[in-house]
Parts: structure tokens; sequence; C-alpha cells
């Protein structure tokens, strides 16, 4: 095992490099009977996919996605899923220049430690590009997720020193960095013009939010729900932190702050992001992921190449200035594999469990 996969009843394994000839994914554990097509899947392709502003990556990729098995006439038949992306715009020739060289803050230098051999062309697995696979699986997901009421959404909440407040969701989709203020949008804009003159690139934060999950999805101990959606986050490239709830602000927080105080009518606030001991309590979950700035960039920074030699590396092609301007689709299609994975697994363990008090309305 490669670590290429992710889940235990609802699995998600992809393969492909980014200047390869084409990525893939095969996701195990669907149920069967749901309707399924490429469309269902391509609409959240379409988010994630470069090229599509001024401020991501030039490479034009239609990231079309074909279903190659798992449905039949119209249905999944329980069976493995099989997603294929075709790569069409490789530039491998940007590559060349720094092909003996390690990008400071890419993967560059472990993968050759690593592995003895690596693609150098687009970074090869490292790349992610393989997170359209991700998305593509991410949107089965929340395809079956949707039928029990659960809804995975992001938006970003910060980019670079500009912190965004939540306005409205209706704005996230109106513009390319799913910023659910309008009013911020322009200022963005300006923010990243100005860093694609000063040649050099930002970080962001994205949050993500699952809406009408049901009380008692996860495990009391080592797959606890956060533990759980921590890895799947964390497994995105370029995050540098996650947090559920309050997070690290519940640092300075007292008991009496931090405690969502329950009363029939619902709990009163959500510091704890939707998870108690492991399990979701009902609530909204909701999680913050940090984003570094993007390492190739054309501003001259030292480097060794792979005889150890010192260098300057100056990373030409076309890269996202901002990683975190794309990462809201790929958060949401992580939440979404890990909410089912453990929506299955509860589904298997504990149907049959009655309790007689009243569950909280959740709000
Ligand atoms: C949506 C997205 C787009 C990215 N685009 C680029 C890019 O254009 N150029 C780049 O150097 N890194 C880019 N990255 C980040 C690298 O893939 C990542 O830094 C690299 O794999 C090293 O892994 P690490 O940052 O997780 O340690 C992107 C990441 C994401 C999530
Ligand atoms: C291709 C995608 O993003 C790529 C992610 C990426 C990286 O290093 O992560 C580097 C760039 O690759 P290339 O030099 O091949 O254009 C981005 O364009 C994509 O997201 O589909």
């Amino acid at each position: 095992m490669s670590g290429n996969a992710f889940g235990k009843l609802f699995t998600v394994t992809t393969f492909g490099e980014s200047h390869g000839i084409a990525l893939g994914a095969i996701v195990d554990g669907c149920p069967p009977g749901v309707e399924l097509c490429e469309a269902d899947l391509q609409h959240d392709l379409d988010r994630r996919r470069p090229g599509s502003s001024r401020h991501t990556t030039q490479r034009k990729e239609s990231d079309q996605v074909r279903i190659l098995s798992g449905v039949f006439e119209g249905k999944t038949t329980g069976t493995s899923i099989g997603l294929l992306i075709e790569n069409t715009d490789q530039r491998s020739k940007d590559y060349a220049k720094i092909k003996d060289q390690f990008r400071p803050a890419h993967a560059d230098y472990t993968y050759h430690h690593k592995y003895g051999h690596r693609d150098y062309r687009g970074g090869g697995r490292s790349s992610a590009r393989e997170t359209a696979m991700r998305v593509a699986a991410g949107a089965i997901a929340k395809k079956v997720l949707a039928a029990q009421g659960i809804r995975v959404r992001g938006y970003m909440s910060q980019l670079g020193p500009i912190e965004i407040d939540f306005k409205a969701w209706e704005s996230v989709e109106q513009n390319a960095f799913f910023c659910p203020d309008a009013a911020k949008v322009p200022e963005l804009e300006a923010y990243m013009d100005q860093l694609r003159r000063d040649q050099d690139s930002v970080g962001a934060a994205i949050t993500v939010v699952a809406e009408g999950v049901p009380v008692g999805l996860g495990e009391p101990v080592f797959d606890r729900l956060d533990a759980e959606l921590a890895h799947a986050l964390m497994s995105i490239n370029a995050v540098k932190g996650i947090e559920i709830g309050a997070g690290f602000a519940a640092v300075a927080q007292r008991g009496s702050e931090h405690r969502d105080e329950m009363t029939p009518e619902g709990f009163l606030s959500n510091h704890a992001g939707g998870i108690l001991g492991g399990i979701s309590s009902g609530q909204p979950i909701v999680a913050r992921l940090a984003l570094k700035p993007t390492s190739s960039i054309t501003t001259p920074g030292r480097s060794i190449d792979v005889d150890g030699n010192p260098i300057e590396v100056v990373t030409k092609g076309r890269h996202d200035p901002c990683v975190g301007i794309r990462a809201t689709p790929i958060a949401e299609a992580m939440m979404a594999i890990t909410l089912l994975d453990h929506w299955l697994r509860h589904r298997a363990q504990n149907a049959d469990v009655q309790v007689s008090t009243p569950r909280l309305p959740q709000r």
C-alpha cells in the first residue's frame, strides 16, 4: 500500500501523475441503487478545475470525467466505481530547467530521497492535480449524503492578511475565490493582481461546514470523527493546519464560555464544531484549514541541486499564486468522503439502537 487510499467502508484510491496520461480513482463501498452519471461529478470538477480565472494556474484542463465501471442503467451497482480524467495540457518543458533542482517548500527533495527516482514533470504524484480525483469521488459521497439530508459546503475565510466574514452562501459561487462576502471581492482581486506583479504567492484559510449530520457518526477512540476529518483535510496538498470548531481559539477560552450549553430547543453555541468525544453531536460540523503559500514562484530563492551544490531557484511556468483559491471544493470532497464512510459504519453497527431520550433539534 503506497498510502494512496482513504476510508474504511467508503474507500477512495487514486492514481496518476500530473504530466502522465491520465488521473484515475477507484471508489469502493458506494451503496447500490444510487442514480449516478458523469454530470453529477462534473459540477464540482468544474469548480476546482485549473485555468478558470486569472487568479489561478493558467493550465487549461477541461477535467471531463468518465465513469468506467460500477454504474449500470444509470444506477450504482455496489461494485467498484472506476473514474478517469485525461491530462490534455501538460507542458513538461517548464520543468526541464529545475529537473535536477529542489524547489524549496515543494516535494522535490523528499520524493528524491524517499524514492531515489522521481517524475519531475509537474511534480508527478506530488502535484495537486491529483485532487481532481478526490473531488470526483467526493461528489459521489455528497450525492449519497444529500439523500440523507446531509449537505457539505465550504468557503474562503481568509486570503493572506485579508479576513473574510461569512455573509451568504449565495455569494460563494458567484466569484473566483469562493468568497462568501460579495463586497470583499474587489479587495481580493486587487490583492491578487499586486501579488502577481510582486512575483510572489500567499496562503489562505478555507472553512468547511456539514449541516444535517445526525448525532452518532464517529468512533470513540482512535477513529474519532475529528481525528479522521483532520487526517482527510490535512492530506490535501499545502494544508498546514486544521481547526475543528473553536480550534486554537479554545486555548484562550474559559470552560464557562467554551461549553456549548444545551436546552430542549437545542445547543446554544457550537464551539465544539459539532463533535463531542469523537462522535457527531447533530450540530453543524465546522472545520477550518490553513493552506500555505505556493512554493513555485519566480522570485529567486536559495536551494541545492541533486549533487548538493548551492543554487538559486527560479520556478517559471503556470502556477497558482494562491493555492487556497481552488481548495474549497477539495476540502468539501474530503469532508464528504469522511462523513459518508462514518455514516456507513454507524449504520452497520448501530442501526438497531433505541434511545428514549429525545434528540435536540438541529439549529
Ligand atoms: C488546489 C491546489 C493547487 C496547487 N497549485 C500549486 C501550483 O500551481 N504550484 C505549486 O508549486 N504548488 C501548488 N500546490 C501545492 C503543492 O501541490 C504542494 O505544496 C506540494 O505538493 C508539497 O506538498 P505540501 O505543501 O503539502 O508539503 C497546490 C495545492 C493545491 C491544494
Ligand atoms: C494542474 C493542476 O494544478 C497544478 C498543481 C501544481 C502543483 O505543484 O501542485 C502545479 C501546477 O502544475 P503544472 O505546472 O503542471 O501546470 C498546477 O497547474 C490542477 O490542479 O489540475
